[in-house]
């Protein structure tokens, strides 16, 4: 070789070090407003969600090469109301095959902001890997001026592939703010700073292009979790029910007459019901089902008395309705004993 292509051998091998040092992190895409396309620039509303693909979301930011090598999945291409428990179950499998591999060092979920938290959280109770998944999101389509999407997901290919986020959880990150799937949730309609971790804060944040943490969740989660879906095939239904002035009975016995196993409660303050909704979660019972309080405030832990444990009710910690719902159908997955579903609710 002359001295010219030595030196660009040596070059090119330097280089190809330097890419093989890079983490390997798997975007898996689910959609969401991060791939919402919309008529306008100004329009951030009214959008439609389904075209976008996960190979377009990689191309739109091709900074992401300098952090990454990174590679895409489609699982779904919905509003993530449409997130349905086959869904979730796919999502949680195909995570943890790829985590199993060398090959791939952190995974990134794109998902719709709206149910983005109960993705999240039920991702925190069934992988099985240390290894970094952090769940993303937008506000704005993809379409917009001053779209989030492409800096969130850059920050959160940085978090997948970071050293800092083993072992803490999955983690949601949007505005730069790193959340415990545990703690974090949707707080606004619309606006860009909508998740909050309002009672027990971040654990970090992306400032300076640097990941900070400073704190992280006492729940158990990932590899101390005792929840398996490897050989799951569908999660039993549980369903929500509001509780609020002048409610009735027969809510509770639609949804066990639909299948539900179980119900959460968005109790009214510290979980509390009406003496119509006493009588219908007492009629779920004796049909099969188990009830947990939770509550509509937004905030707080349930507390838990001599009462509930009478009348068989779980209390669901500071767990909100929606992330309740998630831990109930795992729990139920392998017990209806409500002594012990409490004990879950406990710990997770
Ligand atoms: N910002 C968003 O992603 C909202 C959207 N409706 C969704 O959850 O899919």
């Amino acid at each position: 070789a002359t001295a010219a292509g030595t030196a660009s051998e040596a070059a090119g091998t330097q280089k190809d070090v330097r890419e093989a040092k890079l983490p390997n992190v798997k975007i898996l895409a689910t959609g969401g407003t991060i791939a919402g396309v919309a008529a306008s620039n100004t329009a951030t509303t009214g959008y439609s969600i389904g075209s976008t693909t996960v190979d377009t979301l990689i191309k739109a930011v091709p900074e992401m090469k300098s952090i990454a090598n990174v590679s895409g999945e489609q699982i779904a291409n919905v509003g993530s109301p449409d997130i349905t428990n086959d869904t979730l179950l796919a999502l949680g499998k195909r995570i943890n095959v790829l985590l199993s591999s060398s090959d791939v060092d952190g995974v990134v979920v794109t998902h719709g902001t709206d149910t983005l938290e109960e993705t999240a959280y039920f991702l925190n109770l069934v992988v099985k890997s240390e290894k970094p998944v952090v769940v993303v999101g937008a506000m704005r389509p993809s379409t917009a001026i001053s779209a989030d999407g492409p800096m969130n997901l850059y920050n959160a290919v940085k978090l997948a592939g970071s050293e800092e986020a083993k072992g803490k959880g999955a983690l949601v990150l949007l505005n730069d703010r790193i959340g415990a799937a545990r703690f974090i949730t949707k707080t606004h309609t619309t606006s860009l700073d909508t998740f909050k971790s309002v009672e027990d804060g971040y654990l970090g944040m992306i400032s300076g292009g640097k990941i900070h943490f400073y704190s992280e969740s006492t729940r158990k989660h990932t590899v101390d979790s005792k929840f398996n879906i490897e050989y799951l095939s569908e999660l039993p239904q549980v369903d929500i029910l509001y509780s609020y002035q002048n409610d009735g009975e027969y809510l509770y016995k639609a949804a066990v007459e639909a299948g539900a196993k179980g119900i959460v409660i968005a109790g009214s303050g510290d979980g509390s019901l009406s003496k119509k909704g006493e009588a219908g979660a007492k009629a779920a019972q004796e049909a099969g089902a188990v009830i947990v309080r939770s509550s509509r405030t937004g905030g707080g832990t349930v507390t838990h008395s001599a009462q509930d444990d009478e009348k068989k009710f779980v209390t669901s910690d500071s767990l909100n309705p929606q992330k309740a719902r998630i831990l109930l159908m795992l729990a139920l997955a392998s017990t209806n004993d409500p002594a012990r579903i409490q004990q879950f609710f406990d710990e997770y």
